[in-house]
């Protein structure tokens, strides 16, 4: 049967990256979809913004919306201090499969949950399935038009704190013009743009960071 492309880059990473070594598994897929497939990873150029952002924040509980294969959840969580937690909704039970196997390569599923399903769905079920008072950070990258309602759900559950951390992907390419309206317009937020470039191409693109003010 025919490989998908998630297999092909799970493949580069057994075949390329060290066990136990996110910064090799980051490498190989950046260098994978550099030279052979574009995949829709946060890539190297925002991975670095998305970086900064994490070990400036140092949080303890992360949450990501849109595992695909695991790249930026392997970013967040080598960042992670020891007892920090990244839970990870991906809706795609193939997605979700290879993903694991990407976390557990790099050595860390240990700090990693990832949860298959809805973010709709498990968003209201955070604090009773997971223990989860409120989250540090929160990065946002599945799809497009989820990106407000899921915000606004996290509001309506008390998942977000004074301070706590939104920061989304792609919105400028794709784009989230419902979400990025809502952000840097509402006095509940503190948005700020960070300019780069699609993952792995001269396109525009950028991250949006948004603290939440209570
Ligand atoms: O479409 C994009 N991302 C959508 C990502 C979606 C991911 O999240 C879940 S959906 C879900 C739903 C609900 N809850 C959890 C996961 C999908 O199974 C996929 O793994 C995208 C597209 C481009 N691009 O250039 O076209 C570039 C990017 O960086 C992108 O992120
Ligand atoms: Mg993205």
């Amino acid at each position: 049967t025919q490989s998908t492309r998630p297999q092909r880059l799970l493949g580069a990473v057994q075949q390329n990256a060290t066990r136990g070594d996110p910064r090799s598994v980051v490498k190989t897929i950046d260098q994978f979809c550099k030279h052979k497939e574009w995949a829709m990873n946060v890539g190297d150029e925002k991975g670095c913004i998305l970086d900064s952002v994490v070990s400036e924040l140092n949080p303890a509980t992360v949450l990501e919306l849109g595992t695909y294969c695991g790249y930026s959840t392997v970013r967040i969580a080598s960042l992670l201090p020891p007892h920090a937690r990244l839970i990870t909704l991906e809706f795609n039970p193939h997605f979700a499969a290879v993903a694991r196997q990407i976390i557990a390569w790099a050595g860390l599923q240990d700090k990693v949950l990832l949860v298959e399903g809805a973010s709709g769905d498990w968003i209201p079920k955070m604090k009773e399935q997971f223990g989860v008072k409120t989250f540090d950070l929160v990065f946002l990258d599945h799809w497009k038009d989820r990106y407000l309602p899921d915000t606004k759900l996290m509001e309506e559950c008390g998942l977000l704190r004074k301070g706590s951390v939104l920061l989304a992907d792609n919105v400028v390419c794709p784009g989230t013009p419902d979400y990025l309206q809502y952000v840097r317009n509402s006095p509940r937020y503190n948005s700020q743009y960070f300019r780069s470039h699609l993952e792995y191409t001269k396109a525009e693109d950028g991250l949006e960071k948004s603290v939440f003010l209570g």
